[in-house]
């Protein structure tokens, strides 16, 4: 992998990690939809019929492999909140990118989206104290953080490709 996005659900990281990927002129991998592919059911029916810590066992497995693979890698807002995945992100030498955004920006974006579990499940001040206390965790993986609030996806795609260009640059000199 190149760049390996992370942050809350909402945060962009599917939309951005796409985008980059085209400009990069690379693969993109989405861990949830690997997953899906891997279950054969949907992440809703994986949460549903088999319990969210079957869903972070598959999740696991599957960043454990896509690590490895080229391209850019977004993950699920619950990646790098389990152990073992925080320590596969920091072992690895690729840069992981956080993108950052409001309570207010996140409630805009995913409450009319049923297909995270978690906000089905949760009440807003839930969700939010979720968000509160994954930030820390975040915080600690991640190489840079992006406040994406007043960013359009495509702005984001190029602060991140202007901060891999200065980072190897730097590594060269
Ligand atoms: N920078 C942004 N500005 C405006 N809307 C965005 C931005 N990033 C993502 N979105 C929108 O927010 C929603 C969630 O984005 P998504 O990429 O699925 O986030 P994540 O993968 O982090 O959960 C989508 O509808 C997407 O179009
Ligand atoms: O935050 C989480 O625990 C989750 C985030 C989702 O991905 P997005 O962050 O792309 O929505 C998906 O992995 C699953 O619903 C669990
Ligand atoms: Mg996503």
């Amino acid at each position: 992998m190149r760049a390996i996005l992370i942050g809350f659900m909402g945060s962009g990281k599917t939309t951005v990690g796409r985008l980059l990927a085209a400009a990069l002129a690379t693969k993109h991998a989405d861990l949830d939809d690997l997953i899906v592919q891997r279950a054969g059911q949907p992440i809703t029916a994986i949460f549903d019929q088999h319990g969210e810590a079957y869903f972070r066992q598959l999740e696991q497995r599957t960043l454990a492999n896509a690590i490895h693979q080229p391209g850019i890698l977004s993950t699920g807002g619950g990646t790098p909140t389990i152990d073992s995945n925080a320590a596969i992100l920091t072992a690895s030498p690729v840069p992981v990118i956080w993108l950052e955004a409001s309570d207010q920006t996140i409630l805009q974006r995913v409450q009319n989206d049923d297909q995270r579990p978690l906000v089905n499940e949760l009440d807003t001040q839930a969700l939010l104290a979720l968000k509160q206390r994954r930030a820390a965790l975040y915080a600690r993986a991640a190489d840079l953080v992006i406040q994406t609030d007043q960013l359009a996806p495509q702005q984001i795609v190029t602060r991140i490709q202007t901060w891999l260009g200065e980072r190897r640059v730097a590594a060269q000199a």
